[in-house]
């Protein structure tokens, strides 16, 4: 298989990860087996199994429907140009991967809940915006402490499928950038194809993410794209670049969009990075076995600060009036994932 490259799968597989809570060690490497498989031939998969039960969920949902439902004035109360490190309100049309054809919706962004002391200056990190909403702080980062959960059993799950100690990864998830959005797709009968999200790899090292309908397309080996079907209660789960890099390319961070949706539509997926100062580079021991690294080293949080100022309208301006720099180094957006190559045309 090649590195970073999906097989030409025609489904996304469903995992059931309950095996990972159990104490039965058989249990747990046949279910990391299966996340490792899919993580190597599809880049993408369902999991069951996770948890994370119905309340939860649904508190996050009508929370998340209850801020979109607000003014667009109000909304604009929470601005995410208006934070310093990436929090808060995303009106449709601020952020583009794709330059010429911006995103049909709009998102609440939070992260990591951290103190200005602990961010310490750090691009990315601090506290989070909160709307005044009764009762959305709660239901928002409830979910997002259960999210966080299951992602640090994947990440272990995904070490002991590589044959390294479960905590190889996971030593470095203490305080990381990862970000919580909600995301609202409006259904616009009149728009001419818009598309939700334009075609892009996820950057960190992977995304755990509860939709509330299909409209999930991801790209295989081949450059054709296969939708993800909606499971009630499932969390599709997709490969980022950074664990693309750390495996060696083993791992794929398979290109995905949202096309012009066929009714409303919500999203919530959580970023799952490591911390900000990490180096991510191919594993020593895999790249014994494979005769070559085949990514130069990145540092986790500029990889992601990078792909941030060059998707959102806001920071654009900031860098264009010298506020801001890009990180040296930064690669551009498209540079992993198989739809620059294939182009992203339905
Ligand atoms: O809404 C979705 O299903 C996909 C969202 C997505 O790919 C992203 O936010 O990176
Ligand atoms: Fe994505």
């Amino acid at each position: 298989m090649n590195p970073g490259q999906p097989a030409d799968f025609a489904s996304v597989p469903t995992i059931d990860m309950a095996g990972l809570f159990s104490g039965d060690p058989a249990a747990r490497a046949e279910v990391a087996d299966a996340l490792a498989r899919a993580a190597r031939e599809v880049g993408f998969f369902q999991i069951v199994g996770h948890g994370i039960g119905e309340a939860r969920r649904a508190a996050l949902l009508s929370q998340a429907q209850r801020f979109f439902a607000l003014d667009h004035d109000r909304k604009m109360d929470y601005y995410i140009g208006r934070s310093t490190h990436h929090r808060g309100y995303v009106p449709p049309g601020e952020e583009s991967p794709d330059p010429n054809k911006p995103d049909r919706k709009e998102a609440f962004d939070l992260a990591f809940e951290m103190s200005w002391a602990e961010a310490a200056g750090t691009p990315m990190l601090g506290p989070n915006v909160w709307p005044d909403l009764e009762g959305f702080r709660e239901a928002v980062y409830g979910y997002y402490e259960d999210a966080f959960a299951v992602g640090r059993a994947l990440m272990e799950a995904f070490a002991v499928a590589l044959d390294l100690p479960a905590d190889q990864f996971s030593r470095h998830v203490t305080q990381p950038p990862s970000q919580l959005r909600l995301i609202h797709y409006p259904y616009d009968a009149e728009a001419e194809d818009a598309q939700g999200i334009g075609a892009h790899t996820d950057y960190e090292c992977f995304t755990l993410l509860l939709p509330t309908a299909a409209g999930l397309e991801v790209m295989n080996g081949a450059g054709e794209w296969i939708s993800v079907p909606y499971r009630e209660g499932a969390l599709v789960v997709n490969i980022g670049d950074m664990l693309q890099i750390w495996t060696n390319g083993e791992f794929v961070a398979t290109s995905h969009r949202v096309r012009k949706v066929p009714e409303e539509r919500y999203s919530f997926p959580l970023f799952f990075a490591c911390d900000y100062h990490t180096e991510v580079a191919p594993l020593p021991h895999l790249v014994a076995r494979d005769g070559a690294a085949n990514y130069e080293p990145l540092q986790a949080g500029e990889h992601l600060y990078a792909q941030t100022i060059q998707t959102f309208n806001y920071l654009q301006a900031r860098l264009a009036r010298g506020e801001i720099a890009l990180p040296a180094g930064a690669r551009g957006t498209a540079t992993f994932g198989q739809h620059a190559r294939h182009g992203d045309a339905s």
